[in-house]
């Protein structure tokens, strides 16, 4: 049996108490191993340990040896490409011909890019006129924030934990990481990779635990860490904005979803409903980009509908190993409970079940799994749940339009505002459009395609700040003024 323990100040480490927790594979329910629950013990002993490394060598670091240390992580992973698939996918589930070609080569990328990023970060300075005509200089310089608290999500876990820890290190801050208690594999073997690489002991920790009363509240409560980034639901994002609030520490939070997609008749139909496929059930749902509202003009609602039908019917379910399979479980029964809560209130509300809503037959070695079935709904009212509540699972729900305002508003009409994606071959619409979507991220006849230089966030209820090039550093880092009198 797995024993999954806790990595802090460079060292594999038991929880004090003896708790621990089982592992889950969503596949088919099994057992892969018992995780260490963190408990205010471990944590503190995390954020020593966090905090000792900022005096230590990282602390004395130049910014050229720590990007030089951060690509060895990078190479560290790709060097352990196969044994991170594995993880990855034993603990979540996903078709290993995705998290081959985005959560893992996404692992070592997250630390490139920032690495290259802080060699050639530029800062600003002023000339100033005084009074007694001598002036006086101003410039700007950029300091490590310090001890981050970073807190990730099951979905895509290496992906999304590596996407703060990467600008994190990159910036000179240590780190205490508290993976979802779903996803505990990967973030612990990066563990190895960090001491392989040469980071020094204490500076990326990972303490493993639930949320509530928790390693992750103890983690939130915690009066020495500097800030938090996390990733996840809206209400936990408010639940830990509160907790960051006692001391004053800022936070960086990307949170939720109900996205729209908005297709246009004068669209290439191919290109929408390939990218429509994916940004629906690639992951099983379980991508905060998803789309989960579609709305499209209606000259071409039914030939959609239709098109749309045939391809989540033609998903290949199966497990991670199976070559041909591009559709796995949902990450556990309990979430897989609450979206078929949503399978059944669309039906309660009156829903056309155009394919799916329910549970696939497996073979009998797969029956213990997450499984449900790729789903799509038509005929909803606007104030349906299954049309404003985020369901985070393989189903989406299509509607018709009339005009541009209309698709507008109806995709500007919820609280949430994390992504989008616009269908249409006319490209004066693509960018008129797109300028009035109210969202951080919006794709034009695309959908997940990243560039990781560019600003990356949530609108509204979806969060708070933006991460990715140089926007990262407006929160992995304290900005300092220094005024000089010539
Ligand atoms: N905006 C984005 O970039 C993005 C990306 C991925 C997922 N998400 C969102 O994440 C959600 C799915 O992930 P999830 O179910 O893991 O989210 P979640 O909020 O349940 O948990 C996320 C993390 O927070 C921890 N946590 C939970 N309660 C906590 C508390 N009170 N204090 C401290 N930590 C706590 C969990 O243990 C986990 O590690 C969806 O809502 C999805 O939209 C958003
Ligand atoms: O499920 C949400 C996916 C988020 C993806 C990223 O944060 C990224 O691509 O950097």
């Amino acid at each position: 049996m797995k024993e999954i323990k806790h990595f802090i100040n460079g060292a594999f480490v038991d929880s004090a108490s003896g708790r621990t927790f089982e592992d889950i594979n969503p596949v088919n329910g099994q057992v892969i191993g018992r995780v260490h629950e963190a408990g205010r013990a471990e944590v503190d002993a995390a954020v020593r340990a966090a905090r000792a490394a900022l005096k230590g060598p990282w602390g004395k670091m130049t910014v050229a040896e720590r990007a030089e240390i951060l690509h060895r992580v990078a190479d560290g992973v790709t060097a352990r490409f196969d044994e991170f698939l594995e993880a990855e996918c034993l603990d979540t589930g996903k078709p290993k011909s995705l998290a081959s070609h985005i959560d893992i080569p996404r692992g070592a990328a997250n630390f490139k890019v920032f690495a290259d990023l802080i060699k050639n970060v530029p800062t600003e300075a002023f000339e100033m006129a005084t009074p007694d005509g001598a002036g006086a200089l101003n410039y700007g310089v950029r300091r490590p924030k310090g001890v981050i608290g970073v807190i990730s999500p099951w979905n895509l876990p290496l992906l999304l934990m590596t996407w703060k820890v990467g600008p994190a290190l990159a910036c000179g801050n240590c780190v205490v990481v508290k993976p979802s208690e779903e996803t505990p594999l990967t973030a612990t073997l990066l563990g190895e990779v960090m001491q392989a690489a040469g980071v020094p002991a204490g500076v990326y920790n990972v303490v493993h635990g639930f949320g509530g009363d928790s390693a992750g509240a103890f983690l939130t409560e915690h009066p020495d860490v500097d800030a938090y980034t996390f990733t996840g639901e809206t209400g936990t994002g408010e639940t830990i904005m509160r907790a960051a609030a006692k001391g004053v520490r800022q936070v960086s939070l990307e949170l939720g979803g109900k996205n729209a997609g908005i297709v246009f008749a004068d669209c290439d139909l191919d290109k929408a409903i390939e990218g429509t496929l994916r940004s629906a059930f690639a992951n099983c749902g379980q991508v905060c980009l998803g789309t989960e509202r579609v709305y499209v003009e209606r000259p071409i609602f039914d030939a959609f509908v239709a098109r749309l039908k045939a391809g989540a019917e033609a998903l290949k379910i199966g497990e991670p190993n199976d070559p041909e399979a591009n559709f796995g479980p949902l990450i556990s029964h309990k979430h897989r409970e609450k979206v078929l809560s949503y399978y059944q209130q669309a039906v309660d509300d009156g829903a056309t079940v155009v394919t799916g809503g329910g549970v696939p037959e497996m073979p009998a070695h797969l029956a213990g799994g997450a499984w449900v079935q790729p789903t799509i709904w038509t005929g909803l009212t606007d104030d349906s749940a299954v049309v404003t509540e985020e369901i985070f699972g393989p189903c989406c729900h299509i509607r018709p339009f009339d005009t541009e305002a209309e698709a507008i508003e109806l995709a500007n009409s919820l609280p949430y505002g994390l992504a989008s994606a616009i269908w249409t071959e006319n490209a004066s619409r693509a960018h008129r459009v797109a300028g009035q979507i109210e969202a951080g991220i919006v794709w034009v006849n695309s959908w997940f395609l990243r560039d990781l230089r560019t600003a990356f966030g949530g609108a509204k209820q979806s969060g708070i700040g933006r991460e990715g090039g140089v926007h990262s550093l407006e929160f992995y880092t304290e900005l300092k003024n220094i005024c000089v009198k010539l």
